[in-house]
């Protein structure tokens, strides 16, 4: 653990960190509890006074520096997320990439915290508004992705000019461990990045009581989300959530049936489908379902799974066996209820890796659990649709809001249909949306709030105005 400038937990008890490729341990972690998650919080609070009243050009002056080690470095981060991950080589450090760009993004949006001046109402007054940084925010993160879901919070809080205490997924903490070596070395002060490893329920419990900590911001499952949101009530902290999702992919029959393809495997089989953004469900106009399903069925069966350190290997292991559990009953469940497997339909071991073939399922109906809960899985299940009214109708029926994807070559429709989907991102032709500087984030139970982009730093600031006589 790294708590006040320090690496800390030797002396505690430690967790195993587990390849998932061949189940074999890759390191092990201080298992960190109440005391060491009060102590981060001290040194993240003792930090705030002189981190907060830094010039903005100087916080970000050493987000630059950070940044520069992170790309040096990136390589070495991608093997370290590959071995307690699984994703592909070639994904994770593509993920630092993507990581990398809310540290860039966000050194220079430190320097764009802008206020306004208001007319007052009052010839002998003036009005000034100012945006100040919350204070110490307590971020929170999955597995799926150790280093972006991490710098999509810590860029834009310390940006802002809050300090923060940091816990990331037990299952892959030394992506997050090596980000605060690297913080460390860039010359980012003592207490302003803490990572602490443990016990998730005594450490979030602890944040959240503590009333220093003024902001919680969580991804993760949608049922923690809740938790964490009713928790935070206690001592009315900020609260963003980047929860759960369950993309619909919906194929019009003026489609470009190539690109939507292409995209569908992208955005279905990245990460082995372990992604919050993952199309879940796929929509074909009657028209085209045939020559669609057997063009996406003769893509999806050149697909490779594998240990992510090999080369040319396009899906990973998934994270663990209930992950496999839950894929596999989503498929009997699907096959129970009249779907056939058109391409995969196989869980298989292989060096003690537990893998996912990637599967598509036609014949799906709205019934089935894989068309209603999130599967985070290679399955990709296809249902028919007739009119655009009944395919915006049923993609909407769910209480997911995350991420849709429309295909359409008539782009008045394709923005007609966006418009109608209850989606905080949509990808209109285009199976990959997600990029540092677009605001990203869902509607209904997919979260609260906005990561990336100028959005992203308003969720670590406070709105001041002063008022003055004169
Ligand atoms: N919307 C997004 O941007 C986004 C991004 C990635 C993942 N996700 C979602 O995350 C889920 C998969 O990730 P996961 O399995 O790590 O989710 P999870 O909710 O099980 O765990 C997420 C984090 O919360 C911690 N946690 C669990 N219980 C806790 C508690 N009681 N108190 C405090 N912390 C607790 C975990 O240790 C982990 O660090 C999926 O639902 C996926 O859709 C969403
Ligand atoms: O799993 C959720 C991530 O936010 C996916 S993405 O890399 O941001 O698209």
């Amino acid at each position: 653990m790294y708590i006040d400038g320090q690496w800390q937990g030797e002396e505690l008890t430690h967790i195993e960190v587990i390849n998932p490729a061949t189940k074999q341990v890759v390191g092990t972690v201080p298992n960190g509890g109440k005391n060491e998650a009060k102590q981060a919080v001290d040194a993240a609070h003792a930090a705030f006074a002189s981190w907060s009243t830094l010039t903005a050009q100087e916080r970000g002056r050493l987000l630059a520096v950070w940044h520069r080690l992170i790309e040096e470095n990136k390589e070495d981060i991608g093997k370290i997320m590959t071995m307690e991950q699984g994703k592909p080589l070639k994904e994770a450090i593509g993920e630092v990439g993507y990581a990398n760009g809310f540290i860039s993004w966000y050194a220079e949006e430190a320097k764009r915290i802008y206020g306004e001046t208001i007319p007052a109402s009052h010839a002998n007054k003036r009005i000034f508004v100012q945006k100040q940084p919350v204070g110490v925010v307590a971020a929170i993160t999955p597995w799926n992705f150790p280093a972006a879901m991490i710098t999509r919070k810590v860029g834009p809080a310390l940006a802002a000019g809050c300090t923060a205490v940091i816990k990331q997924a037990e299952e892959t903490p030394l992506t997050a461990l090596k980000l605060a070596e690297l913080a460390e070395e860039a010359g980012i002060p003592a207490g302003v990045v803490n990572v602490i490893t443990g016990n998730p329920q005594e450490i979030g419990d602890t944040w959240l009581e503590d009333e220093r900590v003024r902001k919680i911001t969580f991804t993760g499952s949608t049922e923690v989300g809740k938790q964490l949101m009713k928790g935070a009530a206690e001592t009315v902290k900020k609260v963003s959530l980047e929860l759960g999702g369950h993309a619909p992919f919906i194929v019009m029959e003026d489609a470009d049936l190539d690109k939507a393809v292409e995209h569908l495997i992208g955005s279905k089989f990245r990460n082995s489908g372990q992604t919050c953004i993952c199309t879940n469900r796929v929509y074909v106009q009657v028209s085209i379902l045939e020559t669609f399903s057997e063009k996406f069925k003769a893509a999806v069966a050149d697909l490779t799974t594998g240990n992510g350190l090999e080369e040319n290997v396009d899906l990973g292991p998934l994270i663990n066996d209930q992950a496999i559990g839950k894929v596999q009953n989503h498929l009997d469940d699907a096959t129970t209820k009249g779907g056939e497997v058109l391409v995969g339909g196989n869980s298989f071991v292989k060096n003690e890796g537990q893998y996912f073939e990637p599967t598509i399922i036609s014949g799906a109906s709205d019934d089935m659990l894989c068309m209603n809960e999130e599967t985070f899985g290679p399955v990709a299940p296809i249902a028919s649709f007739q009119t655009e009214e009944e395919v915006i109708q049923r993609a909407n029926n769910s209480p997911f809001g995350l991420a849709a994807y429309v295909f359409s070559e008539n782009i008045g429709k394709a923005v007609r249909v966006s418009e109608e989907l209850e989606y905080g991102i949509v990808g209109v032709n285009d199976g990959l949306p997600s990029v540092p500087q677009a605001p990203f984030g869902g509607m209904k139970e997919s979260g609260l709030g906005r990561e990336g982009g100028h959005h992203g730093i308003g969720e670590y600031l406070e709105v001041k105005y002063i008022s003055l006589g004169i």
